[in-house]
């Protein structure tokens, strides 16, 4: 059906694939500027060890139910999924036959906006979650780091209209973040699809 050039990480305990030209870059920048005319971006405030700090980000949640998705002490409700979204999000379902229920979006406005190291291991996501991550707008590194050998790190650039498939037990052996960059970069959407519970 499809004909995606895949790229597969060849790191242990993970299932990483990278799809650069999921989406045409025409076809991208289209998605990226609807969505960012279209979406609340709202930025909270989130909590780690015990400090407070307003998300280095701004997010959006979307979902075709009302279950909330929690992570460093904030609580995100959904709205619905827009036509845009499902047009993406039907794609995807294509090329990876999981019907994602939700989508978290996040919009980098510049290089000192970030993601810090983490995992996508909250209980909601289940066992082995898979994450459908878009990128939308300018390229990002995306930097992966191995939980029991910090030694052991891989980065690659998340360019315009691609998509990147983290499954299997990825999310229990690898920390991802998107680091802040010296960089003039223009704002990124990220989309990341998920299957909440
Ligand atoms: O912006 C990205 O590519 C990563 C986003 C991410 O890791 C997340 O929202 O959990
Ligand atoms: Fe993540």
């Amino acid at each position: 059906m499809f004909s995606h050039k895949e790229i597969h990480l060849n790191l242990p305990n993970s299932d990483i694939s990278y799809y650069p030209i999921f989406f045409s870059k025409s076809e991208a920048l289209d998605f990226y500027n609807t969505i960012l005319n279209e979406t609340n971006w709202r930025q909270d405030n989130i909590t780690i060890f015990g400090k407070t700090y307003a998300q280095p980000r701004l997010t959006a949640l979307f979902a075709n139910n009302k279950k909330t998705y929690s992570y460093s002490n904030i609580t995100m409700h959904p709205e619905p999924f827009t036509k845009t979204l499902l047009t993406i999000k039907s794609k995807i379902e294509t090329l990876t036959d999981v019907n994602f229920t939700t989508c978290l979006a996040n919009l980098y406005r510049d290089g000192k906006d970030s993601n810090g190291w983490h995992a996508d291991n909250e209980k909601e996501l289940g066992k082995n979650p898979v994450i459908a991550s878009i990128t939308l707008g300018a390229a990002r590194h995306f930097s992966l780091k191995y939980k029991n050998d910090k030694n052991l790190k891989h980065k690659l650039l998340l360019e315009n209209g691609s998509l990147l498939l983290m499954k299997g037990e990825t999310q229990h052996f690898w920390l991802h973040q998107i680091a802040k960059t010296k960089k003039e970069v223009k704002p990124r959407i990220n989309l990341t699809f998920r299957v909440i519970y």
